[in-house]
This record gives C-alpha cells, structure tokens and sequence, in this order.
C-alpha cells in the first residue's frame, strides 16, 4: 500500500536547510494499523504529507495505493484519505454541506455523495447534526465531522495527522472507537501520526517510531517493548536483614544476577522481561532463601522507557530538534533543498 525508498525533505529556513526528513525506507501493507510516534519536530507530519503529496520530496521516492507521489500525485490523492492536524471543516457551514461538498471534490454523483454522507453521520454518531452549522459542534463531534470528510471518497488509506490531539480522553477514546469501526467495516489501511504514547501502544499495530527525521524502530507495540524495555519489579522487606538475604538469593541465581539493582534499602528492584509471568518464580526462589516480601510492584515497561533506552530521552519531554544543528556548514553544502517549500 505505501513503498518508499529513502525519503527525504528539506527546507530553507532563512539561510539555514533544516534536514526534516532523512531517508525514510518504509512499506505499509494493505489493511495494517501504523502510528507513527516521535517528539515534537522529529518529522512525523513532514514524512505523512509527502505520502499525502501535499509537499514534495527532496529526494527519494514513494508509491502511495499504487501511484507515485511525484509523477501521479492526483491519482495519489483519488485513493486516499487525508484528515490533518486543523479542524477542516469551515465553521458557517452546516455539517451536510461540508459532506456533500468534500464529495463535490471527489466528483462523485449527488446520489452517491447523498448515501455517503448519510452512512457515515451514521457510522460516526453525528446522525441529527446535519443542518448545524460546524462552529456549532463540539470538539469531539468535529473531528468525527473531519474523519466524515476524509471517508467520502471511500479511500482504502486513511492518513490521521495528530487524530486526537487537544481531545480528553473520554473523547478520545470515543473518537478511536469509531475509527476503527469504519476500519473493521472498510478494511482500511490506516496510517497516523500520534505524540500520545499511550494511543500508539493501545491502538497500533505498528508502531515507527522517528526521531531527528529518521526511522529508528519499527515493530509492533509489544515486541518494540521486549526489545527494548523491561518490566520493574519492586520488592519491599520488612527489614533490611531480609532484603539482603533476597539480593544474596538474587545475586546466586544467573537468570537474575544481573537484573537487580544494587541499592541499599528494604527495597530489591528487578528488571525483567514478562514481570507478570516471572513475579511466582522469583517469589518461590525468594522463600526457599527465608525472604518473603511484604509488598511486591510491577511497572511494566512503556513505549517511552523504548524511546528512552533507544534515544537518552524521554517522549515525554518537550523535546523541539534545535534547528541550528541542522542548519550545520555541512548541511548547507547538501544538495536536497526543496526551495519551493522553504517557510
Ligand atoms: N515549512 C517548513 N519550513 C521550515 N521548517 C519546517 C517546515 N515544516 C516543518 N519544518 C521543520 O521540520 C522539522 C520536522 O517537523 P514536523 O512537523 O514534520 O515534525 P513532527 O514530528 O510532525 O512534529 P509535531 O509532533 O510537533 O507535529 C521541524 O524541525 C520543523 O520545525
């Protein structure tokens, strides 16, 4: 469904390039669930609106629902469905004329375009609003409007750019029940992108994660999270005496001797892969020792502890690319400038 070959995009930025997107190999198959996650400014919207042909690389290539971005970029943009970062839809208008004329853009039939819309004010609850103007609506019920909007052309790929953002999570999760509803009954392919660590992990199927306009993991949320992250397990004794008969225990067995931290305190914390699964034997292995905790926690591991183990930073941080760096001598000499799209 989505073939590129290094990807890039750079843009003049005063007398600055700031390198946006660096080489991005990436194939999307058909019907698969893809988020990408990365910090603010790591080229998540960049990498989807050259997918999106709304900007044009600086080199490389890309085969998007089987036309190519640069030669075909209208019959790109025939197959697919775009709902970017904004509200879409214009706030006088009435939320059926949105609908009828975003199937206006797509030159289908008043008949067609009349069933569409109805089926998706349907599908995604917004049935009885039709003759509201937009600025009318709620938060919620505008970006289902805008999911609405980029679904009338039937498009097997969907593009979500920042889907939820500003959402609580009431709505949030309302607005993801109905995405992949229409996805269950469309068998689409989604492609969006998310800051939201918890979205990426619950939703996806793949998550790529991008950092400094790179792809630096691909893989699913679970298996992201095995190879690069651990569960914590937290131990507490009630004395010390006791926590350090445990860490001796520990320390004897290889499958742990390594995977403990060496703190002084009633507390002994593990990392370990599948916590759940490992707590009852290292629990048994403990009581053989005569340690027997009072308390035991498990932190299971996130897809920011994988950011962190892959980056030394958190997602969680504000974390904006200082354009200096890539306005380097070095990049200034580089030949991939888009000046077309310089801001
Ligand atoms: N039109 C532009 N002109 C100059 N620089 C740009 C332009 N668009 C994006 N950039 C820069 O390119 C880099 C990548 O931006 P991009 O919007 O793709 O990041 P992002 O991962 O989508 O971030 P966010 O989560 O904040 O939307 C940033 O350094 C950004 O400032």
């Amino acid at each position: 469904m989505i073939h590129t070959e290094g990807l890039t995009k750079t843009f003049q930025r005063g007398k600055q390039l700031v390198h946006a997107v660096k080489g991005v190999d990436l194939d999307v198959a058909p019907g698969e669930l893809v988020a990408f996650l990365g910090p603010n400014g790591a080229g998540k919207s960049t990498t989807l609106r050259m997918l999106t042909t709304l900007l044009s690389p600086s080199s490389g290539s890309a085969r998007v629902a089987g036309a190519d971005v640069r030669t075909q970029p209208a019959l790109v943009r025939r197959r697919i469905g775009y709902i970017g970062q904004g509200n879409g839809a214009g706030h006088n208008y009435r939320v059926i004329d949105e609908l009828r004329a975003q199937g206006s853009f797509h030159r289908l039939a008043p008949a067609v375009s009349r069933e569409r819309a109805a089926e998706l004010l349907r599908a995604l609850q917004l049935n009885g609003l039709e003759k509201r103007p937009v600025m009318s609506l709620s938060g919620g019920q505008r970006r289902r409007l805008d999911v609405a909007m980029g679904l009338m052309n039937h498009p097997p790929l969907l593009f979500l750019d920042e889907p939820s953002t500003g959402m609580d999570p009431q709505g949030r999760a309302n607005l993801w029940e109905h995405i992949i509803r229409m996805r269950d009954d469309l068998g689409m392919t989604l492609v969006l992108t998310t800051h939201y660590l918890e979205e990426a992990d619950d939703m996806a199927e793949r998550v790529i994660v991008i950092d400094h306009g790179t792809v630096i993991a691909d893989d699913s949320p679970g298996r992201l999270k095995l190879d690069h992250a651990d569960d914590v397990i937290t131990l507490t004794f009630g004395a010390v005496d006791e926590a350090d008969v445990a860490k001796r225990a520990l320390r004897a067995d290889q499958r742990y001797a390594d995977r403990f931290e060496e703190r002084a305190g009633e507390a002994v914390v593990l990392a370990t892969d599948h916590g759940a699964r490992q707590l009852p034997g290292i629990l048994h292995l403990l009581e053989a020792a005569g340690a027997r905790p009072e308390a035991a926690a498990i932190r299971e591991a996130t897809l920011d502890d994988v950011f962190l183990n892959l980056t030394g930073r958190s997602l969680r941080e504000d974390d904006t690319p200082d354009a200096a760096e890539d306005g380097s001598a070095a990049a200034r000499t580089a030949n991939t400038t888009d000046g077309a799209d310089a801001a």
